[in-house]
Order: structure tokens, then sequence, then C-alpha cells
């Protein structure tokens, strides 16, 4: 039996007259990778925005390993330990591979002002370890020789590969990626295919949204299907993918 790590009942958001998602549950298991499909304006981004505490459900339930999440702000939500990346790769572009990986460790270290100031063998010891940890986690994910390049000199793929790290290194117990294959060719696409494979097996459970259907039916263990603000399908990718109600969704067949 699966172990349920993230749980919403009855989610309702809506943006003016606008019902962006109408009663949506779901749950995701521990150590599986969770994908959020539909067409454009099914309320992908909403959900996620809601999931990662960007946005604030009018009604519902957010449970997440154990902690009651339903409003809970976005610092609560990734102490909690959920971590992701933007659709719009948000990086600290001046600073350097290592040291934007650096600042994500930061949400665990307990160095505080004082000590900072006063760079006493405690805050030493832990930059040393923050940055090692750094080192681990640029390595993990393959873009080591890169460490001290400033982030906007770095290639796409790169760039979306240390967002990637420096989630990581908020150490969540999900990772969420948003659209994290937009923009990337077919190789491209296959080592992060793995990369995400390799996380998952590594003990992180991963949620997606993605818009390369493809990519999502060979990759997820589970898939979660909106249209216009409601769940219309959800299961392993070989039963979703035969779902009417899905097909219907894509091809774009007219709503009563
Ligand atoms: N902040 C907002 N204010 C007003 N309306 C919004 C807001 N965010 C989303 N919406 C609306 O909610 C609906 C769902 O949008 P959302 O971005 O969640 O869809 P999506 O499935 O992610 O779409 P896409 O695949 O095009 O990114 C759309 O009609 C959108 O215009």
């Amino acid at each position: 039996m699966s172990e349920v790590l993230l749980k919403i009942e009855g989610i309702n958001k809506r943006f003016g007259g606008l019902h962006a998602l109408s009663n949506v549950s779901l749950h995701i298991n521990k150590g599986e990778i969770y994908g959020l499909i539909g067409p454009n304006g099914a309320g992908k981004t909403t959900m996620f925005n809601v999931l990662t505490g960007l946005y604030t459900p009018d009604e519902g339930s957010f449970t997440f390993d154990g902690c009651d999440l339903f409003r809970a702000p976005p610092h609560v939500v990734v102490k909690s330990g959920i971590a992701r990346t933007f659709q719009n790769i948000r990086l600290f572009h001046e600073m350097t591979a290592l040291e934007n990986v650096m600042v994500g460790r930061h949400i665990r270290s307990r160095a505080n002002a004082l000590g900072a100031v006063l760079r006493n063998k405690a805050t030493r010891d832990e930059e040393a370890a923050i940055e090692a940890k750094a080192w681990e986690l640029l390595r993990y994910v393959g873009i080591e020789d890169v460490a001290h390049e400033r982030a906007k000199n770095l290639s796409y793929g790169h760039q979306r590969r240390l967002e990637i790290a420096r989630a990581l290194a908020t150490e969540p117990k999900l990772l969420a990626l948003d659209e994290p294959a937009a923009g990337m060719n077919p190789s491209e696409t296959e080592s992060l295919k793995a990369l995400m494979e390799k996380i998952r097996d590594g003990g992180v459970t991963v949620l997606l949204i993605e818009h390369d259907v493809k990519l999502m039916m060979g990759l997820c263990d589970r898939i979660a299907v909106l249209d216009y603000g409601k769940k219309i399908a959800e299961g392993v990718p070989e039963v979703v993918r035969k779902d009417p109600k899905v097909i219907e969704a894509y091809l774009g067949v007219a709503h009563e």
C-alpha cells in the first residue's frame, strides 16, 4: 500500500468570476513522479501555485506529510518540504552556479546574523558544510564543471539543472517542477527525464507540469488531467491516455 505524501480535497480557486479550480481533489504518493497535464488554461499553473503557497485557495483542504498547509504562505510550504522551480527560470543571474545553490541551502542552516558578523568557528564550519553540499548537488545534476560561471552565462539546459539543484538544496520531500522541458531539444529532454528518474529513485517525490504529453506518458507513475478547472481523469499513463474525456479535451471537441 502506497503512503500518501500530499492530499488536497475540494480545492476551489476563483479569480473574480472565473472558476480556475473547481472542487479538485487529488493525492500524491511518496516516491512517485506525479504529472499534471491539460490543455491551455486548464488550471495547471493555478494548481501548482496553490500547492506551493503562492495562491490562497478559496475552499478545500491541503495536507502535506501530516502538516495542514491550507492557506499556508510560501515560506511555510518550503519549510514543510516542498520546493519548486518556475516556468520562467528564476536564478540570481549575477551569482555563480555554486552561489545560487548555496543560497538555496541556507534555508536549512542555523547560522544567525550575529554569527555572520562575528565569523565565529561555528559559522565558518557551517558555511563550509553548505559549500560542500552545494558542490555535491552540482555534481548530482551534472553541472559541476560550470560551478564558477555566473548563472546568466549558462546555457538554457544548464540553467534548468541549476534551478533543480537549488531546489534540492532545501532538502525537499516533494520537488515541484513547472515545465522543466520547455524550450529543450529532444536530447536535452531525454537527459532531463533521466535526471527526474534519478531524483525519484533517490527518494524525493516529484510533481510535474509539462506540455510535452509524450514525455509525461513515458515518465510519470500517475497523471491527473485538468480541463476547465476540473479534474477529468487520474491514474497510470496507460489508462489516462485511452480515457475518452482526455482525448476529447485534447482534440478540442466542443464542451456542453
Ligand atoms: N492571477 C490570475 N488572475 C486572473 N486569472 C487568472 C490568474 N491566473 C490564472 N488565471 C486564469 O485561470 C485559468 C487557468 O489558468 P492557468 O494558468 O492555471 O492554466 P494552465 O493550465 O496552466 O494553462 P497553460 O497551459 O496555458 O499555462 C485561465 O483562464 C487563466 O486566465
